[in-house]
């Protein structure tokens, strides 16, 4: 197998492409927030949540209906046209790469408002090759638009191959912006036995052993994550290649008391943001992803405590030393970059008084 040299890595793939990146910037994308650009009453609410979601997502794919691909594509060009999208990112979700329409959904977008596209998310991506293709396309259609900066690419994990491959994925092109996890088209190419879109299952359970051999009485069942081993499997593969973790979308849009639940695993494992299907879902994951005022306390307190990052300590009666300074430092780093963009958060981390 051929591999790129370094200085290789980093040359346009296009002549007249923008250079690519080195680092991708740290963007706060707590919620990557789907519309719909072909349905009016969805696409009509889209400026007014300019600067309340980190990420707008055009989505192209699945969702929209086959006879209104064409109408998605091109309500997304009317809306990023006519919009300022200020601190919001604007990504889209193309068209998977094997179906009719993601040849002409590259093309119109990358030409007609490259310059206001962030991030493409390509759906269905099995291994490097599909990123190596898209790469190759975006650079052509990037200078003959004549777009002035990289657009960056974003993977769907949700096929057995691409699980299987994340880490290849991963640093396939320095274009690679994150990964997202896909549990419901995941789930049915993996042949799990699940019909729902993301979250747990009752049936996917640890019992507690019988108390005193009585196999029938009271014994304490505790569902568990069936996420758990591909979200930190995807997250490993991230961090090793400088990229960012998400999860992905969470269907029941009414318990929003487990899609919190699933959002806080994922933010605690190491997942930066997680995809919002609703309105409603955006305030959630923007308060999960976001580090609550006792962390952010608590870390600085250690912080303070450490002085120049060496040694250790003892804080509250437990032991702090240079490993556990890098975790707090990780918070208050992030802390920082949501204040950058949201104002009261700032207040919040502001008003914080370390003892
Ligand atoms: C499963 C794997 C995947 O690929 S997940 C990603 C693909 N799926 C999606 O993108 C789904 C996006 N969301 C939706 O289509 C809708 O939110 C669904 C879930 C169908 C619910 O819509 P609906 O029944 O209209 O909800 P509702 O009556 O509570 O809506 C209230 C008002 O809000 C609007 N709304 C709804 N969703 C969005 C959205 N994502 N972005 C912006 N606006 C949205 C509705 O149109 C409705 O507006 P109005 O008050 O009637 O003017
Ligand atoms: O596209 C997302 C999924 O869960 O499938
Ligand atoms: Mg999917």
């Amino acid at each position: 197998m051929s591999h790129k040299s370094p200085k290789d890595f980093f040359a346009p793939l296009a002549v007249g492409a923008p250079a690519p990146l080195r680092e991708i910037p740290a963007r706060p994308s707590r919620a990557i927030h789907f519309f719909d650009p072909s349905n009016p009453k969805m696409a009509a609410k889209v400026p007014a949540m300019v600067g309340t979601v980190d990420v707008l997502l055009g989505n192209l794919e699945d969702a929209v209906k086959a006879d209104n691909k064409v109408a998605a594509r091109e309500g997304l060009v009317k809306i990023a046209s006519e919009t300022d999208f200020g601190p919001t990112q604007l990504w889209t979700r193309i068209n998977s790469l094997d179906s009719p329409w993601v040849l002409d959904d590259l093309i119109t977008l990358v030409t007609e408002i490259g310059d206001k596209l962030d991030v493409v998310m390509v759906p269905k991506v099995q291994g490097p090759e599909d990123i190596h293709y898209v790469d190759r396309l975006l650079a052509q259609l990037e200078a003959k638009g004549g777009v002035q900066r990289p657009i960056l690419i974003h993977a769907i994990l949700e096929t057995a191959r691409g699980v299987a491959n994340v880490e290849e994925i991963a640093s396939a092109s320095p274009r690679m912006q994150g990964i997202s996890l896909g549990p419901a088209d995941l789930a049915a190419d993996r042949k799990m036995k699940t019909t729902r879109v993301g979250g747990g299952h009752p049936g996917y359970l640890v019992r507690q052993d019988p108390v005193d051999g009585d196999i029938h009485g009271q014994r304490t069942v505790f569902q568990q994550d069936l996420w758990h081993y591909t979200i930190a499997k995807m997250v490993d593969a991230c961090a090793a290649a400088g990229i960012y973790p998400y999860y992905g979308p969470f269907g029941d849009i009414t318990d929003v008391v487990a899609a919190e639940d699933q959002f806080r695993n994922a933010f605690l494992l190491g997942c930066v943001g997680t995809w919002s299907l609703h309105p409603k879902q955006i305030e959630i994951a923007n308060r999960v992803f976001s580090p609550s005022v006792e962390d952010i306390k608590h870390a600085r307190r250690v912080v303070a405590a450490m002085g120049d990052g060496t040694g250790a300590v003892m804080l509250d009666g437990k032991m702090e030393d240079d490993a556990s300074l890098k975790q707090c430092l990780v918070l208050v780093d992030l802390a920082e970059e949501l204040a950058a963009i949201d104002p009261k958060l700032k207040e919040l981390y502001d008003a914080i008084e370390v003892d």
